[in-house]
């Protein structure tokens, strides 16, 4: 892939090879003949068939699960938009190696390899309410990080995000590619009390203010508004695409970070399903934009990919169903009345 220039970047979000309609459509013809009621297993049902799709086969594996957690510092953190201080970014960057965090244990419970980038956790970005978060060479250089993290590879990807005061981006760049205001894109974050969420509405009113038209471009919107591991995750996200690599979407920020694909492409997010809806109200309206239909509901509101974690148990208990139920026939299990 060509990244070497914003123009580049932008012919390579397009153009997009789609599943294996072959492999679906048999990974649904079995899920018709394996000894249950017919839809019966419901959206599990739905989550083998697009996993048959992605990997090209009716009998999709899960033997190479990986999550990658990008981390980044945010220079609008300055506007008092966050309860925690920008240190926290370097220290769960270490506990995501050191294996303390949330979503050590859950890859674990899971079964997934865990990795952790730096996308700059030392440097700040600039403060995006009134100045670019990043340059074009700094933009470019961490969707090239994301792109080089993806393998191509794996049987599922899952990106996560660590970033004191990205809520405050991930509203700026929703309220970039859907439209509204900043009262409607912010929420507490990571638990911001009523004045602070009233001041992070009005930065993020600042910053659109500050951006104006140029936000109309969704990758200007990120580079703009959004934050360097956000930019590695629409990166990820847009390799996964290229290699065919089945997605989990974790909450607010990872979505927030992929939406310009989905902008710039409608068929971008193709490969992805929509693992979590995030306690962040924002989440909610931009799963709307993306049309996507979360799987689980937990009032996590974590980010680490902790959402898409949790629901590739979902994945694995999918295909465990599809790869080892029998047939009606084989089980020699009577089938619906009426039926030949
Ligand atoms: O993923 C989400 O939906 C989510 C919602 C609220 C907070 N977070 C996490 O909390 C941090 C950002 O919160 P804040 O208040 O500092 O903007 C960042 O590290 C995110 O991963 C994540
Ligand atoms: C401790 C802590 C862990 C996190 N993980 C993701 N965002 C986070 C924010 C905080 C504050």
């Amino acid at each position: 892939m060509d990244l070497s220039s914003m123009e580049a970047l932008r012919a390579a979000c397009t153009d997009f090879a789609g599943g294996d309609v072959a492999s679906a459509d048999a990974a649904r013809a079995r899920q018709a003949e394996l000894v249950k009621p017919e839809g019966s297993l419901g959206r599990l049902e739905d989550i083998a068939v697009h996993m048959a799709r992605w990997q090209r086969t009716l009998r999709p594996r899960l033997d190479n699960a990986r999550i990658i957690v990008f981390a980044g510092s945010h220079g609008v953190t300055r506007n008092g938009v966050s309860p925690f201080p920008d240190e926290v970014n370097a220290q769960m960057l270490g506990g995501f190696r050191a294996g303390f965090a949330a979503i050590c244990q859950l890859a674990e419970a899971f079964g997934a390899r865990l990795e952790a980038i730096d996308c700059g956790v030392d440097e700040p970005t600039g403060d995006l309410a009134s100045e670019p978060a990043m340059t074009e060479e700094g933009f470019l250089e961490a969707v090239r990080k994301g792109v080089n993290a993806v393998g191509g590879s794996e049987d599922i990807l899952i990106f996560g995000d660590m970033g004191i005061g990205n809520t405050t981006a991930a509203a700026a760049v929703a309220a970039a590619l859907f439209g509204g205001t900043g009262a409607d894109w912010a929420g507490r974050g990571a638990g911001l009390d009523e004045t602070g969420l009233a001041r992070k509405a009005e930065v993020v009113d600042s910053a659109l203010a500050f951006h104006g038209d140029a936000l109309g471009d969704p990758l200007e919107a990120l580079r703009r508004v959004g934050g360097r591991e956000m930019a590695a995750i629409m990166g990820a996200c847009l390799a996964a695409r290229r290699h065919g690599v089945p997605v989990l979407l974790d909450g607010y920020i990872v979505c927030a970070s992929v939406a310009p694909l989905y902008r710039l492409d409608r068929s971008a997010l193709d490969h992805a399903l929509a693992a979590h809806r995030s306690a962040e109200p924002g989440h909610r309206r931009v799963l709307e934009g993306l049309g996507l239909d979360p799987l689980l509901d937990l009032g996590m509101r974590l980010g680490e990919g902790s959402g898409a974690a949790t629901a590739l148990g979902l994945v694995r208990a999918a295909l465990a169903c599809h790869n080892g139920m029998a047939t009606f026939a084989e089980a020699a299990v009577a089938g619906r009345k009426g039926d030949v």
